[in-house]
Parts: C-alpha cells; structure tokens; sequence
C-alpha cells in the first residue's frame, strides 16, 4: 500500500486513542485528534484506566503533570494495551526535570511495553542521561549527539524513538529517519509536542505500514500541518485555530507535495 494510503485509512477506521495527559493539553489533544479524524478518550482513574485501553485501538501516557495516582493508572492501562496487543506511546514530558519524572518513566519502560517514545531534545537526553540543559518542559540546549541518544534508547528499551525539533528523527536503533519542515511558530503553543505524540498514538492504531514508517509518516504529516497553519496566522493564538484546521483539511496530495522529505536508512 503506498505510504500516502495511511491517513485515508486513518480517516476511515477513526481508532479511539485512549489519552491518560496533563492539564495543560487535554483540550487541545482532543480536538486535535477529533480534527485529525481519530476519537480521543481521556480517562485516568485507576477505576477505569485498564477498560478504557482494552476497548481503545492505542494509548498514549503523557507524564506532563503527573501525581501518584496517574502513574498507576499508567501502568494498569499500559499493562491492559499490551495484553491486547494494543501500541503503547510515552510522552516523557520534562523527563529530567525532577526525581520523580525521572522514575515514573524508568518504571514505565520497566514495566511497560512501550511501542514509542516521543519527546524533545532535551527529554531524550535526559532518558538517554547524555549532558543536556534542559528547561523544564522546553527543549534546552546541549552538543550531545542526539541521533545517537535516540539510538541507544531505542536499543536499550527495543522501541521506537522519535525527537521532535526544527528537523524531527525518528529510530528503531538501526534505521533512523529524518523528517524536515514544519515552522518555528509550533514552538510558542504549548501542546504541540504532547498533540504530536497522541497524532502518532492514531497512526500507529493504523495497520498498514511499518511502525517506524507510520511514525515518519505522522511527524511529516504534523509538520505538513504546522507549515499550511503558519501560512494563515498571525500569530499564537490564531495558529492554533488554523493548526486544528490544517489537521482535518489537509490530504495526501498537499503531504506529497514536497516540502519535506523522508530521509531512510542513515546510520550515525
Ligand atoms: N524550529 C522548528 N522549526 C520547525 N518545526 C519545529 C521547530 N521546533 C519544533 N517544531 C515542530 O513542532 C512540533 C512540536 O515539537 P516540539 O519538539 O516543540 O515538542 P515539545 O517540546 O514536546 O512540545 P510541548 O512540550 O510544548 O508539547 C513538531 O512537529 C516539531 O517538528
Ligand atoms: C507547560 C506544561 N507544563 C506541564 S505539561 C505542559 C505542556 C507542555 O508540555
Ligand atoms: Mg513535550
């Protein structure tokens, strides 16, 4: 199936995406992913958490504003999406901000089957623990090499890895692929980063490529969106409108358009 047939599909199947987020995003993430064409379920109750996977095509677990009881929702709809066969995928927001993000997501990737991890930089890094300053939930600054950062997480958790920043990548910890486009205005809304990763959360849910190539896909996708939404702002605010728009409207044609590439097979 061509590459391209991955978002009719998606349209098509609208997976329900089981979202256990933070505070700050859950809106957003819901009409991103209404917008997108999937159907978003927030639900973290430890009394619901485990249903709520079972029934849901993927589960995202974003660690943005984390308390005790969320880790344990995580792990019981984690632990469900996995017994289901269902694709995992963690936002490690702000992973190397405090001791305790720090251990939920050791114990996440501990316990968890874990299809994806997806987050900036800085929060890779701190997962990777390559020297990196990152600031709060912001990317930061660093020289580490962060495609080998992504590699080695990748390697050590047998998951898929992706950073997301001016030019995004994307690994197994073997291929790693690149993905470019996008506009520096993503980074003044907050929420870009955890909507992304709920976008990637319905397109893996999606059975038609590769996970590694589904991923690709989603960045280049979100980037596609960020680009078209950019063209209409004038500025934060009325991105964020255009954005929502710019996930439901554009298609295949406008992706394949040329504005960004996929670069396949680049070994660090
Ligand atoms: N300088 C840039 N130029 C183009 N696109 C960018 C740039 N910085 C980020 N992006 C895009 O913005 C989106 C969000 O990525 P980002 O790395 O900012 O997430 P994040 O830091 O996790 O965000 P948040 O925590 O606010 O949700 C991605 O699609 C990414 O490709
Ligand atoms: C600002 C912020 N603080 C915790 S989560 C979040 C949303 C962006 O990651
Ligand atoms: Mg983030």
């Amino acid at each position: 199936m061509a590459p391209s047939s991955l978002l009719h599909e998606l349209r098509n199947q609208s997976p329900l995406i089981h979202c256990i987020t933070n505070i700050v995003v859950a809106n957003f993430q819901a009409n991103g992913l209404l917008a997108l064409g999937a159907s978003p379920i927030m639900a973290d109750s430890i009394e619901e958490a485990a249903e709520v996977s079972a029934l849901s095509s993927s589960t995202l677990l974003n660690i943005g504003t984390l308390n005790a009881n969320t880790v344990e929702s995580m792990i019981a709809a984690g632990g469900s999406a996995n017994t289901y066969g269902r694709p995992v995928v963690l936002d490690p927001v702000g992973a190397g901000a405090t001791a305790f993000r720090k251990r939920t997501v050791t114990r996440l990737l501990d316990e968890l089957d874990i299809a994806l991890i997806r987050g900036n930089a800085g929060e890779i890094a701190a997962i990777a623990g390559v020297e990196w300053t990152a600031k709060g939930v912001d990317a930061g600054n660093g020289s580490a090499n962060i495609a080998a950062a992504a590699m080695d997480v990748a390697n050590r958790h047998r998951c898929l890895v992706a950073i997301t920043g001016e030019t995004d990548i994307v690994t197994d910890g073997d291929k790693l692929i690149r993905v470019s486009g996008g506009h520096p205005i993503m980074t003044h809304i907050t929420g870009m980063g955890c909507l992304l990763s709920a976008v990637t959360a319905a397109f893996l849910a999606v059975n038609v490529h590769t996970p590694i190539d589904a991923v690709a896909y989603s960045l280049a996708f979100y980037k596609k969106a960020g680009e078209v939404a950019a063209e209409h702002a004038a500025g934060p605010g009325d991105f964020a409108v255009h954005f929502l728009n710019a996930l439901g409207g554009i298609d295949d044609e406008a992706i394949d358009g040329g504005q960004f590439f996929i670069e396949e097979g680049v070994k660090e």
